[in-house]
């Protein structure tokens, strides 16, 4: 569908036994924007990504991509609908270098990981040729191609976070999933993470689930803030910035962690 955005999700609701981890959220992704996805402490980012990667199925409402539903997509779909993702723990392989691992990516024929995509599907040596030079191009890219034969296990956490987004954008994804990609980070590589996302933005559509607001609030173009598995605003930074609302999550929060730290 031509006007269709990139990425929708239409009242979706997903409940953990009693709890309601999501109740009737929508959202869009526009194309070749950046939403973002921001909430206190418990919100359901968490369960909001794993649903638009697959690792949790709503009980109610639809994920559509390009205007199609995605009934019943798991992770492994994911590369067929020209979706990447990153994690928060990497998902790397420690023990296999740089350059593999991001190999692993541009297979977007891999179904099932890294046994299939790296071991067991034989390849041309002209197919072999072709992915290593892709993903040597993205290391390049990620400026990382300095590390290419090293092991993950090896490297700086900021760099091993940069492998796990060159694997990402290797299989040059249409939409990137990207959740919290700057914990962990410094200022100054959250910085350059800013500029990566902006960068991304030229060539594809983005989703970022994040709770650092500085990185959030100059890279995205519209934000979504759940609180309580609700959407409680909507709209551009400064827009959900002003928002009584969202102040009202935020300051909850905050005096839920002062009392928390209060000396008994
Ligand atoms: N597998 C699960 N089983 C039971 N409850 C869960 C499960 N996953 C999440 N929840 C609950 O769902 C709600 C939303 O959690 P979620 O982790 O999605 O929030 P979050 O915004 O990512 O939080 P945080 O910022 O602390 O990571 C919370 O009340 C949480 O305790």
């Amino acid at each position: 569908m031509p006007h269709a955005p990139a990425f929708a999700m239409n009242g979706v609701t997903v409940r953990f036994g009693g709890i309601t981890a999501l109740d009737a959220v929508d959202l869009e992704v526009p194309r070749g924007r950046v939403l973002g996805v921001i909430g206190p402490n418990g919100a359901g980012k968490t369960t909001l990504f794993n649903v638009a990667c697959g690792f949790v199925t709503p009980a109610e409402g639809s994920v559509r991509r390009d205007g199609q539903p995605l009934t019943g997509l798991k992770p492994h779909h994911l590369p067929r609908h020209r979706m990447a993702r990153t994690l928060q723990g990497l998902g790397l392989f420690e023990r296999v270098s740089v350059l593999e691992n991001v190999m692993v990516g541009a297979d977007r024929t891999a179904t099932s990981g890294f046994l299939s995509s790296l071991l067991a599907l034989p390849r041309s040596a002209a197919d072999e040729r072709r992915l290593r030079e892709r993903a040597l191009t993205t290391l390049d890219e990620l400026g990382i191609a300095d590390y290419a034969d090293r092991v993950p296990g090896s490297l700086p956490y900021a760099i091993r976070k940069r492998v796990a987004l060159a694997r990402a954008l290797v299989g040059e994804p249409e939409l990137l999933l990207l959740d919290e990609p700057a914990s962990g980070l410094s200022d100054e590589e959250m910085e350059s993470l800013g500029d990566l996302i902006l960068a991304c933005r030229e060539r594809m559509s983005v989703m970022l689930v994040e709770h650092h607001m500085d990185l959030v609030m100059r890279v995205c173009d519209s934000i979504v803030v759940l609180d309580f598995g609700r959407v409680i605003a909507h709209g551009t930074p400064d827009e959900v910035r002003e928002d009584p609302a969202v102040l009202a999550a935020y300051l909850g929060d905050e005096v839920d962690r002062t009392a928390a730290e209060v000396p008994r």
